[in-house]
């Protein structure tokens, strides 16, 4: 009622839980040497339709300014964040950014994202980096059943650079690859390509679990250059993540890329016990060519309002209660100096639905206040 659809009010733990979360986020982000970044909620919608983000303008928060031009509500941080850094030609190459996002394509229409871009930095080392940092922040959280699943957008788009699709009918067998549809993948890549093509991207759609595909795919791919080049380059950051004991790595083969800025590896964080999304991301090297410039950049969001669902931060603090009156207020604020650490709520009759460690009252003891117990 009095809210458009989509749009919610929100009431303690959830919104503690999200702002603890942006809390142990900053805390990393400094740690990790990243600076922060801020662009404007309001922004035009062509930085995120233009051929390079490829957005749909049907999905977005729109309006059309005193100009006519269509403006709309950030549907995107990295496409954004791009458009900024091209301008600030600053050599800082690690950004970090919390606030939220609108689309209409996704259930609740607003998401509050915290997320890093990482640009200028060796292939390995900033995907690395990004990885490193959200195995920190999710067992910071408390989150250590999960899972980091793999995969490379080359993988789909060397396959098909040899068949004459139109980008619309490639997005058409995209869109079945992302769905899993292995007759729909076959029928059109037969139709497009051959016979071959179409064994190989079929049999993508089953590529997906452990880690230990990667070794048959190696033995597939040993001829072709280019496809063991992304095995070989996925082996290796696996090795990586085996190293620093990240939680499960899985791969996706038959992953195609969710946004069409990705060009590399793609990287999804799930909650293991009920597959949320924590984080996603990816290498997109060529988002910047709009700005006629070569940018290497890697990156990853996190999902706020999972993670706060998800994160367990046990509070073992206090709760004391202070009963005072007009004019014993000033001295029980004093007073709660002596529980620095716990919670204290200062009040003038107890409220019943609340529970507390220990209720305190201030007494007058021959014009002398103190407290005593109850
Ligand atoms: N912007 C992406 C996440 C991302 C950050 N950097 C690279 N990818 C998303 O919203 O899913």
């Amino acid at each position: 009622m009095f809210l458009p659809s989509g749009s919610q009010d929100e009431f303690g733990n959830v919104v503690r839980n999200r702002n603890m979360v942006c809390e142990v986020f900053r805390e990393i982000i400094e740690d990790r040497g990243f600076v922060e970044i801020s662009t404007p909620l309001v922004e035009y919608a062509s930085t995120f339709t233009n051929k390079y983000v490829g957005m749909e303008l049907q999905n977005l928060l729109k309006w059309f300014n005193r100009n006519g031009e269509i403006e709309v509500l950030r549907p995107d941080w990295t496409s954004a964040i791009a458009r900024a850094l091209v301008r600030l030609k600053s050599k800082q190459t690690k950004w970090a950014y919390q606030g939220s996002v609108f689309r209409e394509d996704q259930p609740g229409i607003e998401k509050r994202q915290i997320g890093i871009e990482i640009i200028q930095t060796p292939k390995l080392l900033g995907e690395s980096e990004c990885l490193f940092l959200a195995k920190e922040l999710l067992e910071k959280l408390n989150i250590h059943e999960y899972a980091v699943e793999l995969g490379h957008t080359d993988i789909f788009e060397e396959l098909t650079k040899t068949m004459e699709l139109k980008e619309a009918e490639k997005e058409r067998l995209r869109v079945a690859m992302h769905n899993k549809r292995k007759d729909e993948v076959y029928a059109i890549a037969a139709q497009y390509g051959d016979k071959n093509i179409a064994d190989e991207l079929a049999l993508l759609i089953d590529a997906y679990g452990s880690v230990d595909i990667l070794k048959d795919y190696e033995k597939r791919w040993s001829k072709k250059e280019s496809m063991s080049a992304i095995i070989h380059h996925l082996n290796r950051i696996i090795a990586i993540l085996k190293e620093v004991n990240i939680g499960d790595i899985m791969v996706d083969l038959g992953r195609v890329k969710n946004l069409p800025y990705y060009s590399g590896i793609m990287f999804r964080g799930y909650s293991s016990d009920n597959g949320d999304l924590c984080f996603s991301g990816g290498r997109y090297d060529k988002l910047y060519d709009q700005f006629d410039t070569k940018v290497s950049a890697v990156g990853l969001a996190f999902d706020v309002d999972n993670l706060a669902n998800k994160m367990e931060i046990s509070s073992k603090k206090e709760r004391v209660c202070i009963v005072a009156t007009d004019d014993t207020l000033a001295f029980a604020e004093k007073y709660r100096k002596e529980y620095k650490h716990g919670i204290v709520d200062i009040v003038y009759e107890i409220n019943p639905f609340v529970s507390y460690d220990k209720v305190l009252y201030v007494k007058n003891n021959n014009d002398k206040l103190e407290v005593v117990k109850a």
